[in-house]
């Protein structure tokens, strides 16, 4: 029996992102907490609305504990919403752990950011794990899109939506924010990959710990040029040396950053944070 609208109340809204509106929800029957997200299809055309639900679709696929889970999705026909519901997590984003951070002048532990960084390339792994072929690029990975459950266990969200935002109708087109995370491919206008998820990760890590981008910049030309050459300040000097070599690893512009799996195995002779799979 497809879930209707009427199967579940609206808790509160968390906010607004590039796609839409995501509210936290409770489902009726059970009382169970989840989120859905509201994307308005109207102005798409039929091939971007084919590509939605063949993203939405991949969210269906993707079942990992370190990944946002997709339950269910309605389509609001008369108001052209798609609503797509998933797992709520409770701990809220990085982003929001970020600009804490900076404005009381704290930091994360070394132990945080390893956990952050092994449960995250496990998620990464799982999705380039090629299905039928087809590996499932996330394409905007950044602290926003990175939450925690109630345990503060990573959990990656939005995977694949970016794909849909940035068709050309898309309110995402106009969205603004400089793009930090920017890969060296994106720069050299060369096709997105899953090195360009690793590069984005190694960025984000990265930021999580200095609580600034690898790479800033007043412009995008600037901004380019700086990810071009590749160089950035160490981490705080409270990180260790080998966290520091791994996020460098993950930046890395002469030779392309590891693939996720590359990573594990150096992260398991650096850590016991690895997680049973
Ligand atoms: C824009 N900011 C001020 C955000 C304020 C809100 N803080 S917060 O740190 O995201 C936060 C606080 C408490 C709970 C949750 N839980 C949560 N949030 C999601 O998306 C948030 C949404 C992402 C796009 C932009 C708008 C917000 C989820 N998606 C799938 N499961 C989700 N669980 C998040």
């Amino acid at each position: 029996m497809p879930s209707t609208l009427d199967d579940f109340e609206v808790m509160a809204t968390i906010g607004t992102g590039s796609y839409g509106t995501c509210k936290k929800i409770r489902r009726k029957k059970d009382g169970k907490v989840m989120v859905w997200k509201e994307m308005e299809y109207g102005s798409m055309t039929e091939s971007e609305k084919q590509m939605l639900v063949s993203e939405v679709n991949l969210l269906r696929e993707l079942r990992h504990q370190h990944i946002v889970r997709y339950y269910d999705r309605i389509i609001d026909r008369t108001q052209a919403i798609i609503y797509i519901i998933m797992e709520y997590c409770q701990g809220g984003d990085l982003a929001s752990i970020i600009s804490r951070n900076r404005k009381e002048g704290t930091h994360v532990s070394e132990d945080f950011a390893w956990k952050i960084l092994i449960q995250a390339t496990l998620a990464l792994k799982e999705c380039h794990r090629r299905k039928n072929g087809k590996a499932v690029l996330h394409r905007d990975l950044k602290p926003a899109n990175v939450f925690l459950d109630a345990e503060a266990n990573v959990k990656l969200g939005d995977f694949g939506l970016a794909r849909v935002l940035h068709h050309e109708h898309s309110l995402a087109q106009t969205y603004v924010g400089t793009p930090y995370y920017m890969s060296p491919e994106l720069v050299n206008n060369q096709s997105y990959n899953e090195k360009s998820d690793i590069w984005s990760l190694g960025c984000m890590l990265y930021e999580l710990c200095a609580l600034a981008p690898p790479f800033t910049a007043t412009n995008e030309g600037e901004l380019k040029r700086k990810i071009r050459i590749g160089q950035f300040p160490r981490l705080p000097t409270q990180y260790s040396l080998e966290l520091d070599m791994i996020i460098r690893r993950m930046i890395q512009v002469e030779c392309l950053p590891p693939r996720a799996l590359e990573l594990l195995e150096k992260c398991s002779c650096e850590n016991s944070y690895v997680t049973t799979e």
